[in-house]
């Protein structure tokens, strides 16, 4: 059977968070059957009541083929596809949470950025791991708010898979008047983009946090994109995919804009704060947080020079004063600019 947006449906969207909703809101706006499911039940009944996520995305009302689910196993019995939106902490917990339940011929997709805790492999490796080599699987990433994608504003996202028919029915079922959705076969690739923005949007946090100005942010946003694009030839992805929607494109988003959360907590370290006080004054889900460490040792198992994602995990995790990391920085051995491979 050929895929199109359409098998694809009913889709179940796992994670009733701010992005979880935007996504399963844009499928649904495009006419398509989208059930939502979240663990907190009193949560969902709320949703269910309001027609509309609160908590999250206050004064979005859903579209009336977006239903709540209340009944994860019931609802895998009549789905096509399923979407995960938790992050990336309870990734791993979920898949195995729903693989009882699956037939091999369920496409699976995630929207979940970030690296597996304590192993650090890609949420692809992972997937495969848990859930076997037979379903179709592929990754949504790119720069796009929750927010924005829910109020309708223009946003342009990537749909990664090895599938390429997974891939062009997913981007299908999210390409919408607003909403438009690119596909690639570069795994990997936007994989790497995705998780090790957050770490630097941390960076640029901080970085703004101290006033260190606007030649210091365009500075430390080159030079990340340096590092990105290092760790990703290393490990085998297209350098054309760092440059595209989820490697450069989610780097500008996320490190330069307040509503990213990563940011947000780069800022309060910056201002002053020390690394506890700003975790609870963001109280959201901040990836960059449990990337950071997990990127560091893939790089130094890779060989690869990350400097600012080296420092930012002095910050986060042995005390370093943010000047003094900055001042490191500035103070690297002089150097030709390099961003290619190999070179630092
Ligand atoms: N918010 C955004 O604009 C975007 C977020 N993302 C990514 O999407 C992922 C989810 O982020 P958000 O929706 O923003 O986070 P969120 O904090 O808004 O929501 C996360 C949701 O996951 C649920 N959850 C947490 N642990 C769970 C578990 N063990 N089992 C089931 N559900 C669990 C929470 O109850 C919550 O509903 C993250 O990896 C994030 O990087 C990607 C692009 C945009
Ligand atoms: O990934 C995002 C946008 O593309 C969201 O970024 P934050 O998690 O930093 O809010």
């Amino acid at each position: 059977m050929v895929m199109t947006a359409s098998s694809l449906m009913p889709t179940v969207v796992i994670g009733a968070g701010a992005w979880g909703t935007a996504l399963a809101i844009a499928m649904a706006r495009n006419g398509h059957e989208v059930r939502l499911w979240g663990r907190d039940k009193e949560q969902l009944s709320r949703i269910a009541a309001e027609r509309m996520n609160s908590r999250y995305l206050p004064e979005i009302i859903f579209p009336d083929t977006l239903k709540i689910e209340m009944d994860l196993e019931k609802s895998l019995e009549k789905c096509r596809h399923i979407m995960v939106s938790v992050p990336s902490l309870a990734f791993s917990e979920i898949l195995h949470c729903i693989k009882p339940f699956l037939s091999e011929d369920i496409p699976i997709s995630w929207a979940t950025k970030g690296l597996t805790p304590h192993n650090g492999q890609f949420l692809h490796d992972t997937a495969i791991e848990i859930l076997g080599p037979k379903h179709a699987l592929a990754v949504v990433s790119g720069p796009s708010f929750a927010a924005e994608v829910a109020t309708g504003l223009p946003t342009a996202l990537t749909v990664a898979s090895r599938d390429t028919a997974f891939a062009k029915a997913l981007a299908s079922a999210l390409h919408g008047p607003a909403l438009r959705a690119y596909t690639t076969e570069d795994v990997l690739g936007v994989q790497v983009g995705g998780t090790v923005k957050n770490v630097l949007a941390i960076a640029a946090g901080i970085c703004d946090g101290l006033g260190y100005g606007a030649n210091a942010r365009a500075a430390l946003l080159t030079r990340g994109m340096a590092e990105i694009m290092r760790l990703a030839s290393v490990l085998g992805a297209e350098p054309e995919t760092m440059f595209g929607l989820s490697g450069m494109g989610d780097l500008i988003l996320t490190c330069t804009d307040n509503q990213s959360r990563n940011r947000q907590l780069g800022l309060a370290i910056g201002s002053g704060l020390t690394v506890d006080e700003a975790v609870s004054k963001v109280g959201k889900t901040v990836e960059g947080m449990h990337a950071a460490r997990e990127v560091l040792l893939r790089a130094q198992q890779a060989g690869v020079e990350m400097p600012i994602v080296e420092q930012v995990c002095k910050i986060l995790f042995e005390g370093y004063d943010p000047r003094k990391s900055v001042q490191a920085l500035l103070c690297r051995e002089q150097k030709a600019e390099s961003p290619v491979i190999g070179k630092s």
